[in-house]
């Protein structure tokens, strides 16, 4: 079965990616990873973030398992992430590896922006996780501060909303909630509230998919 999680910026998306991924025994991919490797190689290299060629051949070159998650996941690699996602040519770029790693034999839980609109529209079950801008930005300044980063929260909300607005925007698979998901708004749920809530959407789509003849 392929699980695709969608949302805005610090939603809770990949929180619930991997907690199904975990319960359903399912390998995840956080897609958002792929944007911010793409980025870091172009900004590792000196180049600009908006050079579509030099931003192509870094999309080409990235290889899922060299991910040093802890230093793709900082503040500015979202940001300019943000930015090399909104290069055409980039995402046609990830479309294969995104789709293979959906193609794995039982399926794969992938959360990022556009899983259930473009990359996996097949998909049986989709779920968009959205939160307010306010909560998104106190779970995301808590989560900072826990690292010991010294954070202004309206600074962060700020990143979000920009962030949110450029996803939005861009012209080729803008964040957007595909017709056929799920809303999941978690502002007054906590974690496992979330999960439980996610999990029965997924159950749900699993039996009715296994009752189709
Ligand atoms: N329902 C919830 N209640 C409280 N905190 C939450 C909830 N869901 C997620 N969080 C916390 O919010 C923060 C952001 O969650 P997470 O990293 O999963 O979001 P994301 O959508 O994957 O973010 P990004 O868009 O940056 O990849 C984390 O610190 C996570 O622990
Ligand atoms: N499917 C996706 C996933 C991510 N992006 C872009 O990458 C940025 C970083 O993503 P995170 O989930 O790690 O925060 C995000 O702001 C998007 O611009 C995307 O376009 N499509």
């Amino acid at each position: 079965m392929i699980v695709a999680i969608d949302g805005p910026a610090a939603s809770g998306k990949g929180t619930l990616a991997r907690r199904l991924a975990d319960y359903l025994n399912l390998p995840h991919l956080d897609t958002g990873l792929l944007y911010r490797a793409t980025a870091r190689t172009l900004i590792e290299h000196g180049q600009n973030l908006s050079d579509v060629h030099a931003a192509v051949a870094a999309a080409r070159g990235l290889s899922l398992t060299d991910f040093d998650t802890k230093e793709l996941r900082g503040r500015d690699m979202g940001e300019a992430a943000s930015i090399v996602a909104a290069i055409p040519e980039v995402r046609q770029a990830l479309v294969d590896m995104q789709r293979s790693f959906a193609a794995r034999p039982g399926g794969a839980v992938l959360d990022g922006r556009d899983i259930g609109t473009v990359i996996c529209p097949q998909a049986e079950a989709k779920i968009y996780v959205t939160a307010s801008p306010e909560t998104r930005a106190s779970r995301r300044a808590l989560e900072l501060k826990g690292q010991g980063e010294a954070v202004d929260y309206q600074a962060v909300l700020e990143e979000i909303r920009r962030r949110d607005a450029r996803d939005a925007s861009r012209a080729l698979a803008p964040l957007r909630l595909a017709e056929d998901a799920v809303e999941l708004d978690t502002t007054d749920l906590d974690i496992e509230a979330a999960f439980r809530t996610a999990l029965s959407i997924v159950e749900g789509k699993r039996s009715k998919a296994a009752a189709r003849p």
